[in-house]
């Protein structure tokens, strides 16, 4: 049964019923149907399901990502059930989400509905101020801190001496250049070339961010990220399994059409 089942019947949003809750929604409701092809029918759905079906206020500047709510959903739960499964689920549960963008949504999604707190980082100074506003928007503060960071940084100069994580999570650039990002069918692209294009594409993102992991080895009791190619994920494992750590993890996260996987990464040695 998929994790998000418990969020949502059948794991997905009823676009129905948001689309009866929410005036604009309606408008491009048609025939039982929304069309992805339109940046602002995905942009008015992932609104009307924050408002509707989790009370979160919600935006994002124009150009900027769109999320798909369930496997954004899907990946927070992962990691719940990988710390319920080590019972290290005693609050509060920390979380460092690395490249949380201006739609700021595993924040949002994760203290509002699993309770936890973040450090969320973002190098681009327009997601930053998106990614503050949706925290102030929603009165997260409390929960959620939103810290501007260099490019180049993913954890040396973010996690220091004594800081403590029960995880880090990321969904990285996942192409090293714009004409990779290949254009779903059935779903408009949103987001640019800032939020999609890392030098090297996410192989070399996460394989940095595994790099610097040994530095904070007892700052984090699991790393993890999305990895969003298959073959990239074979590339990563056995990198990491050969030069980081033997504590490997990994899974695949399907909706609709589309798959995504994360890989997990822990140094046993840390205790939360
Ligand atoms: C694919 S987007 C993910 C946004 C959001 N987390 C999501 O899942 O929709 C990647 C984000 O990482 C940011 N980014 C790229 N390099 C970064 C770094 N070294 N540290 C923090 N953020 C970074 C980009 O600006 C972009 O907003």
């Amino acid at each position: 049964m998929s994790h998000v089942s418990k969020f949502f019947r059948d794991g997905r949003p009823d676009f129905e019923k948001l689309a009866q809750l929410d005036d604009e929604l309606s408008k491009y409701y048609r025939r039982g149907r929304l069309d992805f092809r339109k940046e602002r029918v995905c942009i008015s759905l992932t609104r009307a399901i924050f408002l509707h079906e989790f009370g979160l206020q919600w935006s994002i500047p124009p150009g900027h990502l769109c999320p798909a709510i369930p496997s954004r959903l899907e990946y927070l739960c992962w990691i719940e059930a990988l710390l319920k499964y080590e019972n290290i689920l005693q609050p509060p549960i920390r979380g460092l989400d690395i490249g949380t963008g201006a739609n700021c949504v595993y924040p949002l999604l994760g203290a509002k509905l699993l309770g936890f707190h973040f450090i969320a980082t973002e190098v681009d100074e327009e997601s930053y101020q998106g990614a503050l506003k949706n925290v102030l928007d929603n009165n997260l503060s409390s929960q959620v801190e939103v810290r501007k960071v260099s490019q180049g940084q993913i954890l040396r100069g973010i996690v220091k001496g004594t800081d403590s994580f029960h995880f880090a999570m990321c969904n990285p650039p996942f192409f090293s250049d714009m004409s990779e990002a290949s254009v779903h069918p059935f779903r408009v692209k949103t987001g640019d070339e800032r939020q999609m294009v890392t030098s090297g594409g996410e192989v070399s993102f996460i394989a940095q961010m595994a790099e610097e992991s040994v530095e904070f080895s007892q700052n984090i009791r699991w790393f993890t990220s999305l990895v969003g190619r298959k073959k990239d994920l074979g590339i990563l494992q056995r990198y990491i399994q050969e030069n980081i750590t033997t504590e490997v993890r990994r899974t695949c996260l399907k909706q609709g059409r589309t798959s995504r996987w994360i890989i997990a990464w822990s140094f046993k040695s840390h205790k939360v």
